[in-house]
Protein backbone atom coordinates (compact mmCIF):
# COMPACT_ATOMS: atom_id res chain seq x y z
CA UNK A 1 0.00 0.00 0.00
CA UNK A 2 1.21 3.91 -0.96
CA UNK A 3 0.71 6.52 1.10
CA UNK A 4 -1.96 9.33 -0.05
CA UNK A 5 0.70 11.57 -0.87
CA UNK A 6 2.48 9.03 -3.38
CA UNK A 7 -1.09 7.95 -4.78
CA UNK A 8 -1.70 11.52 -5.92
CA UNK A 9 2.04 11.92 -7.12
CA UNK A 10 1.39 8.73 -9.52
CA UNK A 11 -1.89 10.76 -10.69
CA UNK A 12 -0.84 13.81 -11.46
CA UNK A 13 2.11 11.95 -13.51
CA UNK A 14 -0.69 10.56 -15.35
CA UNK A 15 -2.24 13.83 -16.15
CA UNK A 16 -1.60 16.00 -19.32
CA UNK A 17 -3.05 19.54 -19.29
CA UNK A 18 -5.82 20.01 -21.49
CA UNK A 19 -5.42 22.28 -24.85
CA UNK A 20 -7.58 24.96 -24.81
CA UNK A 21 -10.82 26.75 -26.38
CA UNK A 22 -12.48 30.23 -27.16
CA UNK A 23 -15.43 30.67 -25.77
CA UNK A 24 -17.87 33.95 -25.42
CA UNK A 25 -18.04 35.88 -22.28
CA UNK A 26 -21.33 34.97 -21.52
CA UNK A 27 -20.26 31.44 -21.28
CA UNK A 28 -17.08 31.81 -19.32
CA UNK A 29 -17.91 31.93 -15.30
CA UNK A 30 -16.46 29.58 -13.61
CA UNK A 31 -13.93 28.17 -16.67
CA UNK A 32 -10.10 28.59 -16.34
CA UNK A 33 -8.37 31.51 -17.96
CA UNK A 34 -5.49 29.56 -20.38
CA UNK A 35 -4.57 32.89 -21.77
CA UNK A 36 -3.80 35.96 -20.45
CA UNK A 37 -6.42 38.75 -20.82
CA UNK A 38 -5.28 42.57 -21.71
CA UNK A 39 -7.27 45.10 -21.42
CA UNK A 40 -8.19 47.23 -24.51
CA UNK A 41 -9.24 49.90 -22.98
CA UNK A 42 -8.89 52.40 -20.18
CA UNK A 43 -11.53 52.14 -17.99
CA UNK A 44 -12.85 54.95 -17.40
CA UNK A 45 -11.53 56.11 -20.59
CA UNK A 46 -12.17 59.71 -19.22
CA UNK A 47 -11.98 61.53 -16.23
CA UNK A 48 -15.92 60.59 -15.15
CA UNK A 49 -17.86 62.61 -12.49
CA UNK A 50 -18.67 60.09 -9.69
CA UNK A 51 -21.46 62.42 -8.52
CA UNK A 52 -24.65 64.50 -9.28
CA UNK A 53 -23.47 68.36 -9.10
CA UNK A 54 -21.67 71.28 -11.15
CA UNK A 55 -18.42 70.83 -13.03
CA UNK A 56 -16.30 74.06 -11.83
CA UNK A 57 -12.59 74.64 -11.54
CA UNK A 58 -11.41 73.67 -8.55
CA UNK A 59 -9.09 76.72 -7.26
CA UNK A 60 -13.04 78.95 -7.12
CA UNK A 61 -14.75 76.70 -5.57
CA UNK A 62 -14.81 78.36 -1.71
CA UNK A 63 -17.89 78.69 0.01
CA UNK A 64 -20.43 81.44 -1.26
CA UNK A 65 -18.78 81.53 -4.78
CA UNK A 66 -21.30 82.08 -7.83
CA UNK A 67 -21.02 80.88 -11.28
CA UNK A 68 -23.27 80.97 -14.47
CA UNK A 69 -24.78 77.30 -15.12
CA UNK A 70 -23.25 77.11 -19.40
CA UNK A 71 -24.34 73.49 -20.26
CA UNK A 72 -25.14 70.12 -19.03
CA UNK A 73 -22.62 66.47 -19.14
CA UNK A 74 -24.92 63.83 -19.11
CA UNK A 75 -23.44 59.86 -19.25
CA UNK A 76 -23.13 59.43 -22.90
CA UNK A 77 -23.39 63.06 -23.76
CA UNK A 78 -20.17 64.82 -22.57
CA UNK A 79 -20.59 68.96 -22.69
CA UNK A 80 -18.08 69.81 -25.48
CA UNK A 81 -17.67 73.61 -24.46
CA UNK A 82 -14.77 74.97 -21.86
CA UNK A 83 -15.46 75.80 -18.42
CA UNK A 84 -13.92 79.10 -17.78
CA UNK A 85 -13.56 81.56 -14.54
CA UNK A 86 -17.00 81.96 -13.16
CA UNK A 87 -18.58 79.13 -15.30
CA UNK A 88 -20.15 76.12 -13.91
CA UNK A 89 -21.65 72.78 -16.38
CA UNK A 90 -24.72 70.74 -14.75
CA UNK A 91 -23.32 67.37 -14.53
CA UNK A 92 -24.03 63.92 -13.57
CA UNK A 93 -22.32 60.57 -12.23
CA UNK A 94 -20.68 59.14 -14.83
CA UNK A 95 -20.29 62.12 -17.64
CA UNK A 96 -17.06 63.02 -18.87
CA UNK A 97 -15.89 66.25 -16.99
CA UNK A 98 -16.07 68.95 -19.61
CA UNK A 99 -12.41 71.09 -20.28
CA UNK A 100 -11.48 73.55 -17.47
CA UNK A 101 -13.31 71.73 -14.79
CA UNK A 102 -11.38 70.22 -12.05
CA UNK A 103 -13.67 69.54 -9.65
CA UNK A 104 -17.40 68.49 -8.86
CA UNK A 105 -19.41 69.89 -6.24
CA UNK A 106 -21.99 67.69 -5.57
CA UNK A 107 -25.88 69.28 -5.44
CA UNK A 108 -26.51 69.07 -1.82
CA UNK A 109 -23.92 71.68 -1.33
CA UNK A 110 -25.53 74.23 -3.88
CA UNK A 111 -28.62 76.50 -4.42
CA UNK A 112 -29.29 77.49 -7.99
CA UNK A 113 -31.41 79.90 -8.67
CA UNK A 114 -32.36 80.46 -12.54
CA UNK A 115 -28.77 80.03 -14.49
CA UNK A 116 -26.73 80.84 -11.09
CA UNK A 117 -25.65 78.93 -8.67
CA UNK A 118 -23.53 79.56 -5.02
CA UNK A 119 -21.59 77.39 -3.22
CA UNK A 120 -22.79 75.92 0.23
CA UNK A 121 -20.55 76.22 3.29
CA UNK A 122 -19.56 72.81 3.41
CA UNK A 123 -17.41 71.74 0.40
CA UNK A 124 -14.60 69.34 1.98
CA UNK A 125 -11.87 68.31 -0.41
CA UNK A 126 -13.85 65.78 -2.27
CA UNK A 127 -13.17 66.45 -6.21
CA UNK A 128 -14.90 63.67 -6.58
CA UNK A 129 -13.27 62.92 -10.31
CA UNK A 130 -12.51 59.67 -11.55
CA UNK A 131 -9.40 60.06 -13.25
CA UNK A 132 -8.72 58.22 -16.54
CA UNK A 133 -7.50 54.40 -16.09
CA UNK A 134 -8.60 54.52 -12.42
CA UNK A 135 -9.80 51.19 -12.37
CA UNK A 136 -7.46 49.91 -15.33
CA UNK A 137 -5.48 50.86 -18.39
CA UNK A 138 -4.94 49.46 -22.16
CA UNK A 139 -2.85 46.44 -21.68
CA UNK A 140 -3.42 46.05 -18.18
CA UNK A 141 -3.83 41.72 -17.77
CA UNK A 142 -5.52 39.43 -16.36
CA UNK A 143 -3.53 36.32 -15.48
CA UNK A 144 -3.78 32.85 -16.44
CA UNK A 145 -4.60 30.08 -15.42
CA UNK A 146 -6.96 31.62 -13.46
CA UNK A 147 -10.91 29.97 -12.71
CA UNK A 148 -13.12 32.60 -13.15
CA UNK A 149 -15.34 34.55 -10.98
CA UNK A 150 -18.33 36.60 -11.49
CA UNK A 151 -16.14 40.01 -10.38
CA UNK A 152 -13.32 38.30 -13.57
CA UNK A 153 -16.15 38.66 -15.73
CA UNK A 154 -17.08 41.83 -15.59
CA UNK A 155 -13.66 42.78 -15.68
CA UNK A 156 -13.59 40.99 -18.61
CA UNK A 157 -16.54 42.87 -19.83
CA UNK A 158 -15.52 45.84 -19.20
CA UNK A 159 -12.32 45.61 -20.85
CA UNK A 160 -14.21 45.06 -24.06
CA UNK A 161 -13.05 41.48 -24.34
CA UNK A 162 -16.07 39.32 -25.63
CA UNK A 163 -14.34 36.15 -25.85
CA UNK A 164 -11.90 34.59 -23.60
CA UNK A 165 -9.17 31.73 -24.26
CA UNK A 166 -10.05 28.95 -21.42
CA UNK A 167 -9.06 25.45 -20.90
CA UNK A 168 -10.93 22.53 -22.13
CA UNK A 169 -13.65 20.80 -19.90
CA UNK A 170 -12.05 17.72 -18.70
CA UNK A 171 -14.34 15.26 -20.03
CA UNK A 172 -15.03 12.09 -17.42
CA UNK A 173 -17.12 9.08 -18.00
CA UNK A 174 -18.91 8.16 -14.47
CA UNK A 175 -19.22 3.80 -14.41
CA UNK A 176 -20.89 1.94 -11.63
CA UNK A 177 -20.38 -1.56 -11.47
CA UNK A 178 -22.11 -4.07 -9.68
CA UNK A 179 -25.24 -6.11 -11.05
CA UNK A 180 -26.99 -4.99 -7.29
CA UNK A 181 -27.34 -1.34 -8.69
CA UNK A 182 -30.35 0.60 -10.67
CA UNK A 183 -30.34 3.93 -11.45
CA UNK A 184 -32.27 6.25 -9.41
CA UNK A 185 -36.25 6.25 -10.08
CA UNK A 186 -36.15 3.14 -11.51
CA UNK A 187 -37.38 -0.08 -9.64
CA UNK A 188 -35.07 -1.78 -7.85
CA UNK A 189 -35.34 -5.85 -6.78
CA UNK A 190 -35.21 -7.51 -3.44
CA UNK A 191 -31.35 -7.29 -3.29
CA UNK A 192 -30.72 -4.24 -4.96
CA UNK A 193 -29.78 -0.77 -3.86
CA UNK A 194 -29.56 2.84 -6.28
CA UNK A 195 -26.49 4.08 -7.47
CA UNK A 196 -25.88 7.02 -5.68
CA UNK A 197 -21.96 7.41 -6.11
CA UNK A 198 -21.65 8.42 -10.15
CA UNK A 199 -24.30 11.09 -9.11
CA UNK A 200 -22.45 12.22 -6.81
CA UNK A 201 -18.92 12.35 -8.23
CA UNK A 202 -20.88 14.40 -11.40
CA UNK A 203 -22.08 17.06 -8.78
CA UNK A 204 -18.55 17.66 -7.37
CA UNK A 205 -16.50 17.13 -10.71
CA UNK A 206 -19.30 19.45 -12.74
CA UNK A 207 -19.06 22.14 -10.43
CA UNK A 208 -15.35 22.15 -10.43
CA UNK A 209 -14.93 22.49 -14.56
CA UNK A 210 -15.41 19.42 -15.59
CA UNK A 211 -18.25 17.64 -18.01
CA UNK A 212 -19.18 14.29 -16.25
CA UNK A 213 -21.24 11.79 -18.24
CA UNK A 214 -22.69 8.92 -16.30
CA UNK A 215 -22.74 5.52 -18.04
CA UNK A 216 -24.84 2.55 -17.81
CA UNK A 217 -24.64 0.97 -14.99
CA UNK A 218 -21.69 -2.04 -16.34
CA UNK A 219 -22.98 -5.66 -14.45
CA UNK A 220 -21.27 -8.04 -13.36
CA UNK A 221 -19.57 -9.58 -16.53
CA UNK A 222 -16.38 -8.97 -18.71
CA UNK A 223 -18.44 -8.31 -21.43
CA UNK A 224 -20.31 -5.69 -19.89
CA UNK A 225 -17.94 -3.66 -17.91
CA UNK A 226 -15.81 -3.87 -21.62
CA UNK A 227 -18.93 -2.45 -23.26
CA UNK A 228 -18.97 0.52 -20.47
CA UNK A 229 -15.39 1.43 -21.37
CA UNK A 230 -16.49 1.22 -24.67
CA UNK A 231 -18.83 4.07 -24.07
CA UNK A 232 -16.11 5.89 -22.19
CA UNK A 233 -13.45 5.79 -25.27
CA UNK A 234 -13.38 9.60 -25.88
CA UNK A 235 -12.98 10.52 -22.36
CA UNK A 236 -10.37 12.21 -20.56
CA UNK A 237 -10.80 10.74 -17.28
CA UNK A 238 -12.38 7.27 -16.87
CA UNK A 239 -13.79 6.41 -13.22
CA UNK A 240 -15.38 3.19 -12.22
CA UNK A 241 -17.12 2.68 -8.54
CA UNK A 242 -17.11 -0.87 -7.12
CA UNK A 243 -15.57 -3.67 -8.33
CA UNK A 244 -12.21 -2.67 -6.80
CA UNK A 245 -11.69 -4.93 -4.21
CA UNK A 246 -10.96 -8.94 -3.73
CA UNK A 247 -14.04 -10.06 -4.14
CA UNK A 248 -15.02 -13.05 -6.70
CA UNK A 249 -17.36 -10.32 -8.46
CA UNK A 250 -14.23 -7.77 -8.30
CA UNK A 251 -13.59 -7.83 -11.84
CA UNK A 252 -12.21 -3.84 -12.68
CA UNK A 253 -8.63 -4.85 -12.33
CA UNK A 254 -8.88 -7.81 -14.61
CA UNK A 255 -10.58 -5.97 -17.34
CA UNK A 256 -8.63 -3.18 -17.48
CA UNK A 257 -5.28 -4.91 -17.15
CA UNK A 258 -6.99 -7.00 -19.93
CA UNK A 259 -7.69 -3.56 -21.98
CA UNK A 260 -3.90 -2.93 -21.71
CA UNK A 261 -4.30 -0.19 -18.51
CA UNK A 262 -0.77 -0.38 -16.60
CA UNK A 263 -1.88 -0.06 -13.36
CA UNK A 264 -0.01 2.88 -11.63
CA UNK A 265 -0.89 1.09 -8.44
CA UNK A 266 -3.51 -0.34 -6.58
CA UNK A 267 -4.73 0.11 -2.75
CA UNK A 268 -4.01 3.27 -0.93
CA UNK A 269 -3.22 3.73 2.90
CA UNK A 270 -6.15 5.88 4.02
CA UNK A 271 -9.88 5.25 5.57
CA UNK A 272 -11.99 4.92 3.46
CA UNK A 273 -10.81 4.66 -0.15
CA UNK A 274 -8.15 1.58 0.52
CA UNK A 275 -8.66 -0.16 -2.75
CA UNK A 276 -7.88 2.81 -5.15
CA UNK A 277 -6.43 1.90 -8.29
CA UNK A 278 -5.32 3.81 -11.20
CA UNK A 279 -3.40 4.40 -14.76
CA UNK A 280 -3.50 4.88 -18.12
CA UNK A 281 -5.77 3.71 -20.70
CA UNK A 282 -5.09 4.76 -24.31
CA UNK A 283 -5.42 8.69 -24.03
CA UNK A 284 -7.29 8.90 -20.67
CA UNK A 285 -6.40 8.90 -17.16
CA UNK A 286 -8.44 6.15 -15.42
CA UNK A 287 -9.14 5.63 -11.79
CA UNK A 288 -10.58 2.99 -10.22
CA UNK A 289 -13.14 4.18 -7.26
CA UNK A 290 -13.89 2.12 -4.09
CA UNK A 291 -17.23 1.43 -4.45
CA UNK A 292 -18.57 2.09 -0.93
CA UNK A 293 -20.62 5.44 -1.28
CA UNK A 294 -18.14 7.67 0.86
CA UNK A 295 -14.96 5.98 0.12
CA UNK A 296 -16.02 7.14 -3.65
CA UNK A 297 -17.02 10.91 -2.29
CA UNK A 298 -13.67 10.78 0.05
CA UNK A 299 -11.65 9.81 -2.52
CA UNK A 300 -13.04 12.23 -5.22
CA UNK A 301 -12.31 15.35 -3.38
CA UNK A 302 -8.95 13.53 -2.03
CA UNK A 303 -7.76 12.56 -5.80
CA UNK A 304 -10.37 13.09 -8.16
CA UNK A 305 -10.20 16.83 -7.64
CA UNK A 306 -6.78 17.93 -7.82
CA UNK A 307 -6.77 15.89 -11.22
CA UNK A 308 -9.34 17.46 -12.76
CA UNK A 309 -7.56 20.81 -11.32
CA UNK A 310 -3.85 19.80 -12.92
CA UNK A 311 -6.05 19.00 -16.17
CA UNK A 312 -7.86 22.17 -16.21
CA UNK A 313 -4.11 24.01 -16.16
CA UNK A 314 -3.96 24.85 -12.34
CA UNK A 315 -1.12 22.94 -11.20
CA UNK A 316 -0.26 19.94 -9.67
CA UNK A 317 -1.31 20.39 -6.12
CA UNK A 318 -3.27 18.04 -3.46
CA UNK A 319 -6.55 19.72 -2.31
CA UNK A 320 -6.16 22.53 0.49
CA UNK A 321 -6.35 21.89 3.68
CA UNK A 322 -7.45 24.01 6.71
CA UNK A 323 -6.83 23.74 10.43
CA UNK A 324 -9.64 23.76 13.39
CA UNK A 325 -9.47 22.94 17.21
CA UNK A 326 -9.92 19.79 18.45
CA UNK A 327 -13.85 20.27 20.33
CA UNK A 328 -12.97 16.52 22.41
CA UNK A 329 -10.36 14.16 22.93
CA UNK A 330 -9.26 11.42 20.64
CA UNK A 331 -8.15 7.84 21.14
CA UNK A 332 -4.97 6.91 18.81
CA UNK A 333 -5.72 6.51 15.42
CA UNK A 334 -4.82 3.50 12.81
CA UNK A 335 -2.65 3.02 10.51
CA UNK A 336 -4.16 4.04 7.33
CA UNK A 337 -4.87 8.56 6.70
CA UNK A 338 -7.94 8.47 8.22
CA UNK A 339 -10.36 11.00 6.41
CA UNK A 340 -13.23 11.57 9.32
CA UNK A 341 -16.19 12.97 8.41
CA UNK A 342 -16.67 15.71 10.89
CA UNK A 343 -18.06 18.73 11.79
CA UNK A 344 -16.68 22.50 11.98
CA UNK A 345 -18.41 24.73 13.82
CA UNK A 346 -16.75 28.13 14.95
CA UNK A 347 -13.07 26.82 14.39
CA UNK A 348 -14.14 23.82 16.80
CA UNK A 349 -14.29 20.41 14.73
CA UNK A 350 -16.16 17.83 15.90
CA UNK A 351 -15.85 13.95 14.22
CA UNK A 352 -18.93 12.08 13.74
CA UNK A 353 -19.49 9.25 15.87
CA UNK A 354 -20.11 7.13 12.93
CA UNK A 355 -17.61 6.49 10.64
CA UNK A 356 -18.79 3.72 8.52
CA UNK A 357 -17.63 3.97 4.72
CA UNK A 358 -21.38 3.47 3.34
CA UNK A 359 -23.09 6.20 6.02
CA UNK A 360 -24.41 8.69 2.80
CA UNK A 361 -26.30 10.68 5.69
CA UNK A 362 -23.70 10.89 7.99
CA UNK A 363 -21.53 12.25 4.87
CA UNK A 364 -24.15 14.53 4.29
CA UNK A 365 -24.66 16.06 7.58
CA UNK A 366 -20.73 16.57 7.61
CA UNK A 367 -19.26 19.93 6.66
CA UNK A 368 -15.69 19.00 6.54
CA UNK A 369 -13.10 15.97 6.31
CA UNK A 370 -10.68 15.50 9.40
CA UNK A 371 -7.41 14.12 8.60
CA UNK A 372 -5.79 11.80 10.99
CA UNK A 373 -2.30 11.42 10.01
CA UNK A 374 -1.56 7.73 9.84
CA UNK A 375 -0.52 5.83 13.30
CA UNK A 376 -1.45 8.77 15.04
CA UNK A 377 -1.47 9.20 19.04
CA UNK A 378 -4.35 9.90 21.03
CA UNK A 379 -5.04 13.59 21.00
CA UNK A 380 -6.25 16.56 23.33
CA UNK A 381 -9.29 18.60 22.98
CA UNK A 382 -7.75 22.43 21.60
CA UNK A 383 -5.11 20.48 20.02
CA UNK A 384 -5.34 22.12 16.20
CA UNK A 385 -5.99 19.84 12.87
CA UNK A 386 -6.00 19.75 9.09
CA UNK A 387 -9.54 18.56 7.90
CA UNK A 388 -11.00 19.46 3.98
CA UNK A 389 -14.11 21.26 3.65
CA UNK A 390 -16.72 19.75 1.93
N1 LIG B 1 -12.09 -9.24 2.37
C1 LIG B 1 -12.09 -7.92 2.13
N2 LIG B 1 -13.23 -7.31 1.84
C2 LIG B 1 -13.25 -6.00 1.62
C3 LIG B 1 -12.06 -5.26 1.69
C4 LIG B 1 -10.85 -5.94 1.96
O1 LIG B 1 -9.76 -5.34 2.04
N3 LIG B 1 -10.92 -7.28 2.17
N4 LIG B 1 -12.11 -3.91 1.53
C5 LIG B 1 -13.35 -3.28 1.90
C6 LIG B 1 -13.32 -1.90 1.56
S1 LIG B 1 -12.31 -0.92 2.48
C7 LIG B 1 -14.11 -1.37 0.59
S2 LIG B 1 -14.11 0.33 0.31
C8 LIG B 1 -14.97 -2.18 -0.23
C9 LIG B 1 -14.79 -1.73 -1.67
O2 LIG B 1 -15.05 -2.73 -2.52
P1 LIG B 1 -15.31 -2.55 -4.05
O3 LIG B 1 -14.64 -1.34 -4.58
O4 LIG B 1 -15.01 -3.83 -4.69
O5 LIG B 1 -16.84 -2.20 -4.10
P2 LIG B 1 -18.09 -3.18 -4.22
O6 LIG B 1 -17.79 -4.44 -3.51
O7 LIG B 1 -18.48 -3.23 -5.63
O8 LIG B 1 -19.12 -2.34 -3.42
C10 LIG B 1 -18.96 -2.01 -2.06
C11 LIG B 1 -20.29 -1.45 -1.56
O9 LIG B 1 -20.60 -0.26 -2.25
C12 LIG B 1 -21.84 -0.38 -2.93
N5 LIG B 1 -21.75 0.31 -4.21
C13 LIG B 1 -20.94 0.01 -5.24
N6 LIG B 1 -21.10 0.87 -6.24
C14 LIG B 1 -22.04 1.75 -5.85
C15 LIG B 1 -22.64 2.87 -6.45
N7 LIG B 1 -22.30 3.29 -7.67
N8 LIG B 1 -23.55 3.57 -5.74
C16 LIG B 1 -23.90 3.14 -4.50
N9 LIG B 1 -23.36 2.10 -3.87
C17 LIG B 1 -22.45 1.41 -4.54
C18 LIG B 1 -22.01 -1.86 -3.11
O10 LIG B 1 -23.35 -2.20 -3.29
C19 LIG B 1 -21.45 -2.38 -1.84
O11 LIG B 1 -22.38 -2.27 -0.79
O12 LIG B 1 -14.68 -3.55 -0.07
C20 LIG B 1 -14.57 -3.96 1.30
N10 LIG B 1 -14.44 -5.38 1.34
O1 LIG C 1 -11.48 1.91 2.21
MO1 LIG C 1 -13.03 1.29 2.41
O2 LIG C 1 -12.99 2.53 1.32
O3 LIG C 1 -12.55 1.70 4.10
O4 LIG C 1 -14.53 1.74 2.98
Amino acid sequence: MITVDDALKHLFSLVTPLNSETVPLKDAAGRVLAADAVARRDQPPFAASAMDGYAVSGPAAHPGAQFDVIGEAAAGHGFAGHVRAGQAVRIFTGAPVPEGADRVVIQEDVTRDGDRITLGDNLGDNTHIRPVGADFKTGDRITAPRVLRPADIALLASMNIGAVTVSRKPQVALISTGDELVMPGEDPGPDQIIASNTFGLKAMLDGIGAQARILPIARDTRASLEAAFDLARDADLVITIGGASVGDHDLVGDVTESLGVKRAFYKVRMRPGKPLMAGRMGDAVMIGLPGNPVSAMVCGHVFVIPVIRAMLGLGAQRSSRLTARLAHDLPAGGPREHYMRAQVDGGAITPASRQDSALLSVLADANALMIRPADDGPRKAGEMIEYLAV
